[in-house]
């Protein structure tokens, strides 16, 4: 007998993931192995302990043990690994196409080479196209906690490597950082041809949202939640389609929310905010993209519609071409007539 259970629809969904900073699927049991090869040694006895450690009260507590975690990351095997990792995780849970972050900071700074994290992580994404038919975009984002110099350096490197790096963005620790810190650079990124994006809203003020899109000229916004507090914002938001994409267990692990149950997601779409599911850095937070939205899904008791809703605007808000968008949309609306 077919399953026509909610979690079997998740399943079945083509799905598309547009917020995953790599350095957040770094599994413990991978930390500990790459860790030993590289002779270096973890704070932890083993992976349970690391696992306890996974407790935190905001974004700034969980950035300190993801960059911790990020800095056995060396050699540019490790950075195919950790990328070779997450896709085989997700083509299990029917995703058909990836936009993720990197953060080459974080690597640069402790002075492995440029070339090392993005060739790691490109080959990876090449080979995860060919053999798990895997689509796959690059973006580079900015450490917002660093200054704006370094983000320009950051930019420089990558200037050779415009046929694989699509858009830059913007992460780290939100709250005193806002988006006009890195006006000039994103400017000079724009004029380079890259797409830009954006976390903002997460913690921060909607007004961050505003700079976002009036000073960085994103085309979407990563997290966005706060435009709530703003009735203009949603309606510029709503009118221009501009897509969000939202991180249900991110939020509630760095406790943006207090449950899901709370989550404004439906709010949104009555808004008719272009609302997108991810899963930010499912290593740490508990959850892939099923997870995700499963999670929401059994919270906010979601019907198959709304789901199918989600997952369409996934494709949507996507850099894919008009014709694959189509198609996609086309698949999710024939699952959903059969279920
Ligand atoms: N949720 C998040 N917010 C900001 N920066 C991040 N880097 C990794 N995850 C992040
Ligand atoms: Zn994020």
């Amino acid at each position: 007998m077919k399953d026509t259970s909610i979690q079997a629809f998740i399943q079945d969904l083509p799905k598309t993931e547009l917020h995953l900073h790599i350095e957040g699927t770094f599994e413990p049991e991978l930390m500990f192995k790459i860790a030993k090869r590289n002779n270096l040694t973890i704070p932890y006895a083993d992976v349970d302990e690391l696992k306890r450690a996974y407790s935190f009260n905001n974004l700034q507590e969980f950035l300190d043990i993801y960059y911790a975690g990020a800095s056995v990351l060396i050699k540019e095997q490790d950075f195919y690994d950790l990328t070779w990792a997450y896709l085989t995780k997700v083509h299990e849970q029917n995703v058909k196409h990836v936009e993720i972050f990197f953060d080459p900071q974080t690597h640069t700074d402790r002075n492995v080479p440029f070339e090392y994290v993005l060739n790691g992580i490109y080959k990876a994404l090449e080979d995860g196209e060919k053999q798990l038919g895997i689509s796959f975009k690059l973006i580079m984002s900015f450490l917002r906690h660093l200054d704006e110099a370094s983000a320009f350096k950051t930019l420089e490197q990558a200037l050779p490597y415009k046929d694989k790096i699509v858009a830059v963005g913007l992460d780290s620790s939100e709250l005193g950082n806002p988006p006009s810190k890195f006006k000039n650079v994103f400017q000079k990124a724009l004029e380079e041809g890259f797409l830009t994006v954006a976390h903002a809203g997460e913690e921060g003020p909607s007004e961050y949202i505003w700079e976002a899109l009036d000073l960085l000229k994103v085309t979407r916004i990563d997290h966005g939640n706060r435009c709530l507090d703003d009735s203009k914002l949603i309606k510029r938001l709503a009118e221009e389609q501009m897509p969000l994409t939202l991180c249900p267990l991110s939020n509630l692990e760095l406790k943006v929310i207090k449950d899901l149950k709370e989550y404004p997601l439906v709010k949104m779409m009555e808004y008719n905010l272009l609302v997108t599911i991810n899963s930010d850095d499912p290593a740490y937070f508990g959850g892939y993209m099923n997870e995700n939205f499963g999670g929401i899904a059994k919270a906010l008791n979601l019907s198959k519609t709304q789901i199918a809703e989600l997952a369409k605007n996934g494709f949507k808000a996507s850099w894919l071409s008009d014709e694959k968008k189509e198609s996609y949309l086309n698949e999710i609306e024939s699952l959903l007539q059969n279920n």
